[in-house]
């Protein structure tokens, strides 16, 4: 049965369900939720995320939200198809998980503050709050030096190959990239090296595309 999201193309949580779908080559519906006029706050949007959230996934009679969990579910259940985006050796694994929880933890909470004021706030018609800008892009860079010292040890955040843990990050990396926080990435050459490649990945072009079609 065909697998659907429910989302908003400028949704950064929606975009990295998108990403990891078409890493893993599945096909699937892309289903508008008019966040303008409050369709995810209500029914029956809201029997798919109670929380009133995008995004919502189905795939046959499974429904799920949070797009972490989802893009776990993807790489577990459909883990032979497409690019390979979980360390199957389980000595590895730990190491992708604590950098897994670092990504919701240290990074989201930042980066996705800053996207709001810098990337979605002015597409909408809203204004900045510079403070909002001034405190989170001090978190941001302090969570950045620890990357930059892991990305000495390894090619990519989770182990040498490109994984979910940094999948995770794409979308917000994305819209800081035409910010005036880019500069915050710049400046650490691995950062800037690493946020080179991971947005070059031809699924986070193709899911991007295939959201604002
Ligand atoms: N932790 C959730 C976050 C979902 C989320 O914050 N979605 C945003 C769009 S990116 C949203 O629906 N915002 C509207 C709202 O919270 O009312 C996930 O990763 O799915």
């Amino acid at each position: 049965m065909a697998i659907k999201v429910h989302g908003s193309p400028m949704s950064t949580a929606t975009m990295r369900v998108a990403a990891c779908l078409i890493e893993k080559e599945l096909d699937f519906e892309f289903v508008p939720v008019d966040m303008a006029s409050g369709e995810h706050k209500k029914h029956p949007y809201l029997s798919l995320n109670p929380f009133g959230q995008v995004p919502a996934f189905e795939d046959g009679d499974l429904k799920l939200f949070e797009s972490r969990a989802i893009t776990q579910y993807i790489a577990h259940v459909y883990a032979d198809n497409g690019y390979q985006l979980i360390l199957q050796d389980p000595k590895k694994m730990p190491s992708m998980s604590v950098w897994m929880e670092v990504e919701g933890q240290k990074f989201e909470p930042p980066a996705t503050k800053l996207t709001w004021e810098l990337g979605i706030k002015p597409i909408i018609g809203m204004t900045t709050d510079d403070a909002a800008v001034k405190e989170s892009e001090a978190q941001l860079s302090k969570v950045l030096d620890i990357y930059e010292t892991q990305l000495a040890e390894s090619k990519y955040l989770g182990g040498d190959s490109f994984t979910l843990v940094d999948l995770h990050h794409i979308p917000n990396i994305y819209y800081l990239m035409s910010s005036k926080v880019k500069e915050v990435f710049d400046s650490r050459p691995r950062v800037s090296a690493w946020c080179a490649d991971i947005l070059a990945r031809p699924a986070w072009v193709k899911g991007l595309e295939k959201l604002q079609k």
